[in-house]
């Protein structure tokens, strides 16, 4: 079953989804998905191992073209625009929206190229003063800059690993993004950089719209609005994230939240 949750009418859609479809080769890993995903919201996906949350996330930033054998249908729209659209940028559409993954991957290259990277390819730094502003504030957005101001120059795969995804963090928010998606962001972090990084996800929700994959229901009922539960490449349910947790509305929600299966 797939379902659009009510929203209220304040609320502006950022992405939809329509009928979305996924295969690899004659595999279906995703089963006709319909979502809204609101701006400045953090929606978190969770779900048994192998449902299809990173699936559907990858189709956002149509990632999923970068896998020969996967092939997407339906309808992806952001600002009602369809990413999927033929004519579209993709490069453009992953600065817009950007994506942080499971293991922080920074580039061989010192912190300061790890952030400016982006903004050069983009053409959003003319000068180098400008460029060293968008490092700046990216890096004190991200909450790294005080750790960091002092070793700029020094490569970027040196800091720890908490530190190494606020850095990627920092690297998707230099191209100003509008929505950031995050593919189990923790993972690989212990407890207090796991914090640190939950912290900032509610932070970074005033300027953006984040879309949070994550095996840890605790985590995503601290961290986001809404949840949406997927199941063997369905969405069962979505909803505000206390509403799921408290009062699940199908069963198959209730038995995974309750540990019954996953
Ligand atoms: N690159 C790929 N090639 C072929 N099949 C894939 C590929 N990636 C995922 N799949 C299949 O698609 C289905 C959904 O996988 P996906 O990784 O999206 O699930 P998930 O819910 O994110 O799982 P997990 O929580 O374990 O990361 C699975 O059956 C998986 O085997």
């Amino acid at each position: 079953m797939s379902e659009v949750t009510m929203l209220n009418n304040a609320e502006k859609i950022k992405m939809t989804a329509r009928d979305v479809k996924v295969f690899y080769g004659d595999n279906q890993a995703i089963h006709g998905i319909d979502m809204d995903i609101v701006e400045n919201e953090v929606i978190a996906f969770i779900g048994p191992s192998g449902c299809g949350k990173s699936t559907f996330l990858r189709c956002l930033n149509r990632m999923n073209d970068t896998i020969d054998i996967c092939k997407v249908t339906g309808n992806i729209a952001l600002d009602g625009y369809n990413i999927y659209d033929p004519a579209l940028d993709v490069v453009q559409l992953r600065a817009q929206v950007g994506m942080v993954f499971q293991k922080p991957n920074p580039f061989p290259k010192s912190i300061y190229e790890n952030i400016a990277y982006g903004p050069k390819l983009h053409g959003l730094a003319s000068k180098k003063s400008d460029l060293d502003d968008i490092v700046e504030s990216s890096l004190r957005r991200a909450g790294l800059w005080e750790e960091v101001k002092d070793r700029l120059h020094q490569p970027g795969t040196g800091l720890s690993g908490g530190q190494q995804q606020r850095l990627c963090i920092a690297r998707t928010i230099a191209v100003s993004p509008e929505v950031i998606l995050m593919d189990e962001p923790c993972s690989a972090l212990d407890p207090i950089a796991t914090s640190i990084i939950e912290e900032l996800i509610d932070e970074l929700k005033q300027n953006f719209t984040i879309v949070i994959v994550t095996h840890n229901m605790q985590q995503a009922a601290r961290v986001s609005d809404r949840t949406a539960f997927f199941h063997l490449g369905n969405l069962i349910e979505i909803g505000g994230t206390n509403d799921v947790f408290t009062n699940p509305k199908q069963k198959k929600t209730e038995d995974y939240i309750t540990g019954r299966y996953g």
